[in-house]
């Protein structure tokens, strides 16, 4: 979508062998707390950050907000032990970050730091289905299909952006990228409103338009999409020792995703050639557990490196023509 708006006279086509509601994304709680990419320096982690919050908070501020499933949510992240920085990279990105007062901490008895702020959540699949309309009214094309090698795409267009996610592993023949196996719960609570995360990001309740998301796991490596029945006694568990009222959680669903982790998100231009043809490829994968709060961000330098491609595709062709 967003190379589309970045780049009007484009002709965009998704290709996808699962939409939504059956992608990583439509697991994820969406929750617009950043993960630290160690590869990747800390003021790019920002703006990324910066841009996809301003984007999303328009949306949240506007009549589209229910539609496309965002709202502001605010809450607690709590830790038992000091938090590893005071100030985190993104705290002046999120509304109102300050530190937990001594009586709002005796909610969590177990824990003795904790900061409060207000951030975005986005739903999903509302989400997702909101972007996928935006992008056929824009006049892209949506289809079906699993793509065995980027290569084959090379006598149907110009340019390929590789948004793979977990998928890229094979796509790119990237050994660098890894699964990290994640399972939660989406549970009917809606008497809960604050989030509340364990800052060791294990354990986190996310109330959503129309469920609350519990979780987690964080599995690296592995590659099972089956529901483990201990895990989700294990998560159901954790979450009611926070917040004691989803005892009375009803109608659990339990849903796992592999989040596409890498030490950094992988955005680059590429070129692929085989006896003489080139194809030139934008790699935009690698979100590990931060998709939903890097994406805008990560789309617009993905939708600058296709301008350049652009460019170096007419220069090649005005070139040949002198
Ligand atoms: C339990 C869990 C909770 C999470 N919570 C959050 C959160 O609160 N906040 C946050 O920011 N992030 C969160 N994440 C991380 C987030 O889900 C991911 O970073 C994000 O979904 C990755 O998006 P993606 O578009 O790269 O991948 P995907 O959503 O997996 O999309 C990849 C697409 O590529 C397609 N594809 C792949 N290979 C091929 C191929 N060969 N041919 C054709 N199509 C192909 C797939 O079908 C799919 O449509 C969470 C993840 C999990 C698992
Ligand atoms: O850690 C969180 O708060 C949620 C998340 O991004 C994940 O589970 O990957």
């Amino acid at each position: 979508l967003c190379l589309v708006e970045t780049c009007p006279s484009c002709s965009v086509t998704v290709l996808a062998d699962q939409f939504s509601p059956n992608t990583t994304s439509d697991v994820a709680a969406g929750m617009l707390i950043p993960h630290t990419y160690p590869g990747t320096p800390i003021h790019v982690q920002k703006q990324w950050f910066k841009e996809t919050f301003t984007y999303l908070f328009g949306i949240s501020n506007s009549a589209e907000a229910s539609e496309a499933g965002i709202h502001l949510i605010s809450g607690w992240q709590i830790f038992k032990n000091a938090p590893k920085e005071e100030l985190p990279f993104w705290s002046d990105v999120v509304l109102g970050f300050r530190s937990m007062s001594e009586a709002e901490l005796q909610k969590f008895p177990q824990h003795r730091f904790g900061q409060a702020f207000t951030t975005l959540k986005c739903d999903c699949p509302p989400y997702l289905l909101w972007l996928e309309k935006r992008l056929k009214a824009a006049g892209a094309q949506m289809c079906t299909r699993k793509v065995a090698e980027l290569w084959d795409l090379h006598s149907e267009y110009s340019v390929v952006v590789n948004c793979a996610g977990i998928g890229a592993r094979q796509l790119a023949g990237d050994e660098r990228l890894f699964p990290v196996r994640g399972q939660v719960l989406k549970v009917h609570a809606p008497w809960v409103k604050n989030f509340i995360r364990d800052g060791d990001g294990l354990t986190y309740i996310y109330p959503g338009v129309h469920r609350v998301t519990l979780g987690g796991t964080r599995e690296e490596g592995s590659w099972n999409l089956s529901p483990h029945p201990g895990t989700t006694k294990a998560i159901f568990d954790r979450c009611c020792t926070l917040e004691p009222s989803l005892r009375g959680a009803q109608d659990i669903e339990v849903k796992v995703g592999l989040r596409p982790s890498r030490r950094c998100v992988r955005l680059q231009r590429e070129v692929l050639s085989q006896g003489g043809v080139k194809l030139p490829v934008v790699h935009n994968y690698g979100h590990g557990s931060g998709g939903f709060s890097m994406h805008r961000g990560t789309a617009k330098e993905a939708a600058r490196l296709v301008g350049e491609c652009i460019a170096a595709l007419q220069g090649s062709l005005s070139r040949a023509k002198l």
